[in-house]
């Protein structure tokens, strides 16, 4: 039997949040309470930090000493870049709560450590993931192309089907240079969640859920082995039958 899908839907994207962050809450508890640990690979754009910056209003809601972070994709420019996933994460988020620095594992930026060779960084990047590592929740935004990490229709880092990290040069959205998981990592996953609003995203949630192929449409590619979940606003649902 496949896993369940759950499409959620909402009147407006801060209800979209809210509910995906109390659900954050229990899951990463209850994962917690399982293994010790929770695994979770963060996402960026807007829903990704504003959930981020709601999980920041709770602080004690979690016990942020036993959370192992990673993110989906990391944009390959420098450290204090704005456009950084996870500069932004720490802003949002990261800054305020008891995260162990050890338990944070970011992508190299490109006036780290391997200076501008991405792919030095990216695996660098891989070595940390190290071999077997499962995410509890792997968060996912969504562009209007459909694109879910740095994995954009029709590219290699799309169809790849064995490495778990890979850098990608020719990122279609801005900034070009980017290191994202690939779907063996993200398909791991006990759980995918989409963070999607807005009604330029409608196409490719319907595409989705009507079972396209990953390589026009990535976010038809992407599944939690227990569960999938699409926290969706109105808008963004609009297409859906
Ligand atoms: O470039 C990226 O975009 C997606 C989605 O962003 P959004 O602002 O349209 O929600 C994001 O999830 C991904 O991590 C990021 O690098």
């Amino acid at each position: 039997m496949s896993a369940p899908v759950e499409h959620l839907v909402f009147d407006s994207s801060a209800e979209l949040v809210a509910t995906a962050a109390a659900r954050f809450i229990a899951t990463v508890t209850a994962a917690q309470d399982a293994r010790g640990v929770a695994t979770i690979a963060l996402t960026g754009g807007s829903n990704g930090i504003a959930l981020l910056r709601e999980l920041a209003r709770h602080p004690r809601a979690l016990d942020w000493s036993r959370v192992e972070l990673y993110w989906g994709d990391e944009r390959f420019v420098p450290a204090e870049d704005p456009e950084r996933n996870s500069l932004q994460a720490r802003e949002a988020l990261l800054d305020h709560v008891p995260v162990e620095g050890a338990r944070v594992h970011v992508a190299a930026p490109s006036d780290g450590e391997f200076g501008d060779d991405i792919d030095a960084a990216a695996a660098d990047y891989a070595r940390r993931l190290g071999s077997g590592t499962v995410f509890d929740i792997h968060l996912l935004g969504m562009g209007g192309e459909g694109h879910v990490n740095s994995l954009f229709p029709h590219s290699a880092a799309t169809a790849e089907d064995s490495r778990p990290v890979v850098a990608v040069t020719d990122s279609p959205k801005a900034p070009p240079r980017r290191i994202t998981l690939t779907f063996p990592v993200i398909n791991a996953s006990r759980e995918v969640w989409f963070l999607v609003s807005g009604a330029e995203k409608a196409e490719a949630v319907a595409a989705a859920a009507s079972g396209a192929a990953r390589e026009d449409w990535p976010c038809a590619g992407a599944h939690g082995v227990e569960n999938t979940v699409w926290f969706l606003d109105r808008a963004a649902a609009s297409q859906l039958s």
